[in-house]
């Protein structure tokens, strides 16, 4: 008897060689060498098709990044959250996403070191005047830029990319030889290998320790039954050798009266008294009224059972639209980053 094998669909930022294709591969390369098990990985055009694939059940999964150690948050990453999550915004956002409730939530991270390269057919890195990336990597790649006089704007267009990746397959499109001496990529050595154009200059990132920290989009349990998904896979310290037994929870809400003195000060002593020790704090435009504000907020779980739960009980009255975007374990690798 043959029984039937089991497909893991993951979506990421294409076409192939992306970080967050590496994202995607350090995600589920476990599973690849289960038997029985086929992982495959299925390039989107865009991190907002990453949600939506998601979200139709396209894909099981989605990589998608949300911040670097050199440059911070990935704010289109944010404003999607913000957009699926805050039915105001996605009323105000209708044309860009659907205002379906969504129906995945955040299940882990993975932090991917970021090495760049200046990858180019050119000779002479001083005759480049053009040099496609993607917008993300410009400010990771200051230092360089400004050493080799890259960062001219008059002498040196900058081309945004809709990925690192397609920017190294658009210089395969340069067919005038005398052009392809003007022109050049910033991306992975994976991306220079898989197209076949060479790295001039390795390494050009500005901090050695550059890493861009992803989540991994999946399908909420609750909505398991309508979407046809296979129920998640659990990253726990139990299933995954790189996840840690830390908890944490990635939330969204908007203050319900602004106006009054402390009123964000009271939101943030909940999480302080039931053990949720607060992480990161991000704000993002609600783009429903001018000067209002989405707050992201991640806590540890301090492993104390119904604190969350209890939490969010005290806290409905001070804010609206409150969504819990994910409870996920801390990826091992931040620990080993801290030492
Ligand atoms: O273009 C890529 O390769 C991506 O995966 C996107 C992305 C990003 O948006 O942050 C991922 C990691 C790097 O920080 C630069 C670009």
């Amino acid at each position: 008897m043959t029984r039937n094998k089991r497909v893991i669909t993951v979506g990421y930022l294409g076409p192939p060689g992306t970080y967050s294709h590496q994202a995607a591969i350090q995600q589920f390369k476990e599973y690849e060498s289960q038997p029985n098990t086929d992982v495959v990985y299925k390039p989107q055009k865009s991190i907002g098709a990453c949600f939506t694939s998601v979200q139709d059940g396209a894909v099981d999964y989605s990589l998608v990044p949300f911040e670097n150690s050199s440059n911070g948050q990935v704010v289109l990453t944010y404003d999607l959250f913000r957009d699926w999550f805050t039915s105001s915004a996605s009323e105000s956002a209708k044309k860009v996403v659907s205002t379906d409730t969504p129906r995945f939530t955040v299940i882990s991270e993975q932090f991917v070191p970021i090495h760049h390269n200046l990858i180019t057919f050119a000779d002479d890195v001083t005759k480049i005047t053009k040099i496609y990336s993607h917008p993300q990597v410009w400010t990771q790649c200051r230092r360089f830029l400004a050493e080799y006089e890259l960062d001219n704007n008059i002498k040196v267009e900058k081309l945004d990319t809709s990925s690192t990746s397609k920017a190294v397959e658009n210089l395969l499109h340069v067919s005038d030889p005398e052009e392809r001496q003007k022109t050049a990529a910033i991306a992975s050595s994976t991306a220079s290998e898989i197209h076949n154009v060479p790295i001039k200059i390795p390494s050009v990132e500005d901090f050695s320790g550059n890493t861009t920290r992803f989540l991994c989009l999946g399908p909420d349990s609750a909505y398991l039954d309508q979407s046809g998904h296979q129920a998640a896979l659990n990253f726990t310290p139990d299933t995954n050798s790189g996840t840690s037994n830390q908890k944490m929870h990635l939330l969204t809400f908007l203050i319900k009266r602004n106006d009054d003195f402390g009123s964000l000060c009271d939101i943030l002593e909940k999480f302080k008294k039931y053990n949720l020790n607060l992480q990161t704090i991000t704000t993002r435009p609600s783009i429903d009224k001018p000067w209002q504000y989405v707050f992201f907020v991640e806590v540890w779980d301090g492993h104390e059972p119904d604190a969350l739960k209890a939490c969010l009980a005290e806290l409905e009255p001070l804010v609206f639209e409150l969504s819990v975007v994910g409870s996920f374990y801390r990826s091992r690798r931040f620990f080993e980053m801290l030492t």
